[in-house]
């Protein structure tokens, strides 16, 4: 019953998008049989869209991540592109007014899929098509934020506590594009971002996790994230704990071994270091131009899209 109900309402999506219709999403699992007809019932309506940055009187920093991101969709949000990752942290917000600002119709085809809490409510919020990784495994194109990119595109991710859903969708993207202001932009990570790598693991791992970070791959650093308003330690929203593990700088050169490393540790869900992931990543500068950092070693320096 399940079934049919999915394919009546697919079918009229199709029906009105005859040139490029979305992809059939994945097989309807048992367990969420009533919420996805639901979401996909949305697509191809034209709803009034919002934009998510309401101020304008942007500080310098600000405007570095609006530039960053205009761009960044400018250049890699297709036409034809249905299946958008949306990621998260403070810079995604204005990749989000930036495809608000293509319009309705451009945009009521499309279904975006959010790396956490908070990309979902800006989705929603903003009056876009909310769907998720689960029905849609393929993703055309993900742009997400980063604390650190290095000079062959590894980054760090993971202040926000969002790497595992955000590494799911790096994953799933053909395409995956990081948008950052000026100072994530280094030649090796943990230069500027010096918390440590991001760690996300099970609550009842985590001491020994500590334990063998502090002992076992030399981080004796590495610390519990503690919450700012709330007592105790910062819950991932997959209900997980996250630990910063500092490494020296000479370590974070290779940053596969380490995230390697990190990722053999029994208990660990997932580590914040990115490799070889992102096919370009786009740097607001303060002088108003973009630096795009490309993953064939290519650095071009662009005026920002206005
Ligand atoms: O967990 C959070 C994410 O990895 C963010 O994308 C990252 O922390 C960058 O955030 P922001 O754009 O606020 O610097």
């Amino acid at each position: 019953m399940h079934r049919t109900l999915r394919l009546q309402v697919w079918g009229t999506i199709k029906s009105k998008s005859a040139t490029m219709p979305l992809p059939d999403p994945a097989p309807i699992s048992p367990v969420s049989p009533i919420i996805r007809p639901v979401v996909l019932s949305r697509i191809g309506q034209l709803t009034k869209l919002v934009s998510p940055i309401k101020d304008q009187n942007l500080s310098i920093l600000e405007r570095s991540k609006q530039l960053a991101a205009w761009t960044a969709v400018d250049h890699h949000v297709k036409p034809e592109h249905r299946v958008i990752g949306i990621g998260s942290g403070s810079t995604v917000p204005y990749v989000v007014e930036r495809i608000v600002q293509l319009g309705a119709e451009a945009n009521q085809e499309r279904v975006f899929i959010p790396t956490g809490f908070q990309s979902k409510e800006l989705i929603v919020s903003s009056g876009l098509s909310l769907g998720d990784v689960d029905q849609f495994p393929t993703i055309d194109v993900t742009l997400d934020g980063a604390d650190e990119v290095d000079h062959e595109l590894n980054c760090i991710k993971g202040g926000g506590a969002c790497h595992l859903r955000e590494k799911v969708l790096a994953e799933a993207a053909n395409t995956f594009i990081l948008v950052a202001d000026y100072r994530k932009n280094v030649q090796y990570l943990g230069t500027n971002y010096t918390p440590g790598v991001p760690i996300e693991v099970v609550p009842f791992a985590y001491a020994k996790v500590l334990q063998n970070l502090h002992h076992t791959l030399n981080s004796p650093k590495a610390s519990l994230r503690m919450a700012v308003k709330k007592a105790g330690p910062v819950v991932s929203d997959n209900g997980n704990f996250i630990i910063d593990a500092p490494f020296d700088l000479e370590r974070m050169k290779t940053p596969y071994i380490i995230m390697a490393q990190i990722k053999m540790l029994t208990g660990v869900v997932e580590v914040g270091v990115f490799c070889n992931m992102a096919k370009a990543a786009y740097f607001g500068n303060e002088d108003g131009s973009v630096t795009i950092k490309w993953n064939d070693g290519r650095v071009e320096q662009v005026a920002a899209s206005q």
